[in-house]
């Protein structure tokens, strides 16, 4: 290509990128005019709704769908979801906890639900991701709740029993997972690896061809175990990019994980009910008495008005009362007369019926 066609194009693009951050500005601008008509509409004692889970979810979808290339569609969600972010910042900042510490696949998960502008902060344990929301601490927390591979996150199931929390939305993650080694790492005389206890297991069989004889060190998180590679000439840790690019690793070996379409499902845990858009997922928590039958009894209703179950898991009770209680995902809002149907016959049979949310399914 010569110069002068070179030149000519970044003409172009350059009052391109003019029109684009009038139109942003104008975008922004707009967000703020809508932040001063929710103050305005406030009647006394209400808390404004900023953030609106299921306007976004259908911005995006919209984008999506409309999108003429050549950018692919989740490229251009991606641009439009950071669109969003920093708006809706202009609007309220959101603090947004996550399972931290900082890099870890929870930190991921958060920010490509909410965008960049949100103020994510790390805490040590998924119970206190719950803490901080029921508390009014943060707006809005981030938690895995079940792997591809391997299977659910008992620990968030066991939260959800403890507290009174509302499901306000859900991320996919794609989970890569590399072997990532420090500037200081002698590669040939790793002796250690460090990871989460469900990363080492989701590189299990990578692991016995790769370094069948080196010792596998569970520690709290994969950016945890990040964070000691650094300082061991003699370890390395498996994590995904956000932990590499922290700590400044680099990738001995990409993509180790056994399954490639290894996935973590997060929820977005609040305190406010989010409005059909359509294309929702409810859950719920359900304890039947202790008799045969009791699991078809719940399913029936289900099956009867053709309702698609997407998750349904086990967890010992924590009292008396929750006897036997089954966590469930399915298709559907619980304003939608159908489900209200179902939730409704399920009350009848139920020892006890927690409806903990409904929520867009993952657009991104
Ligand atoms: O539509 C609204 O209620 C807005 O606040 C605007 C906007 C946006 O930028 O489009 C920003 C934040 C909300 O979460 C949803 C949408």
């Amino acid at each position: 290509m010569s110069e002068q066609e070179l030149k000519a194009l970044r003409v172009r693009i350059d009052s391109i990128d003019e029109k684009l951050l009038e139109l942003i500005s104008e975008r922004a601008r707009c967000a703020q005019e809508v932040a001063r008509v929710k103050m305005k509409e406030l009647v006394e004692g209400e808390q404004p709704v900023f953030y609106r889970p299921e306007r976004e979810a259908w911005i995006l979808k919209r984008i999506m769908e409309r999108n003429p290339g050549p950018l692919g569609n989740e490229e251009m969600a991606r641009l439009f979801r950071e669109i969003m972010s920093t708006c809706l910042a202009l609007e309220q900042p959101l603090k947004v906890a996550y399972l931290g510490p900082e890099g870890t696949f929870s930190q991921a998960a958060a920010l490509k639900h909410f965008g960049h502008a949100v103020i994510s902060q790390p805490m040590a344990a998924i119970d206190e991701v719950f803490r901080e929301v029921v508390a009014g601490a943060v707006n809005f927390g981030v938690v895995p709740v079940e792997n591809s591979t391997e299977g659910a996150v008992s620990h968030t199931l066991d939260c959800f029993l403890e507290h009174d929390i509302v499901i306000c939305g859900e991320v996919e993650l794609r989970i890569h997972h590399h072997l990532l080694v420090g500037d200081t790492t002698r590669t040939n005389s790793i002796t250690r690896i460090y990871s989460h206890a469900q990363s080492l297991a989701q590189c299990r069989k990578w692991l016995d061809a790769h370094y069948p004889n080196v010792e596998r060190v569970a520690v709290s998180s994969n950016a945890e175990a990040a964070r000691r590679v650094k300082n061991e000439w003699n370890s390395a840790a498996i994590a995904g990019d956000m932990a590499a690019s922290l700590y400044g690793l680099t990738r001995l070996a990409e993509k180790i994980e056994d399954h490639p379409d290894n996935s973590t499902r997060f929820l977005v845990i609040g305190n406010q009910q989010v409005p059909p858009t359509g294309d929702d997922k409810t859950s719920i928590i359900v304890s039947m008495s202790n008799k045969p039958g009791a699991l078809h009894e719940l399913l029936v209703p289900f099956h009867e008005n053709g309702i698609d179950l997407t998750r349904i898991e086990t967890r010992p009770s924590r009292s008396g009362k929750w006897t036997y209680v089954f966590f469930i995902d399915f298709m559907g809002h619980q304003q939608d007369p159908l489900v209200k149907a179902v939730l409704e016959k399920i009350r009848e049979e139920a020892v006890a019926l927690k409806v903990l949310g409904s929520y867009p399914r993952a657009v991104l």
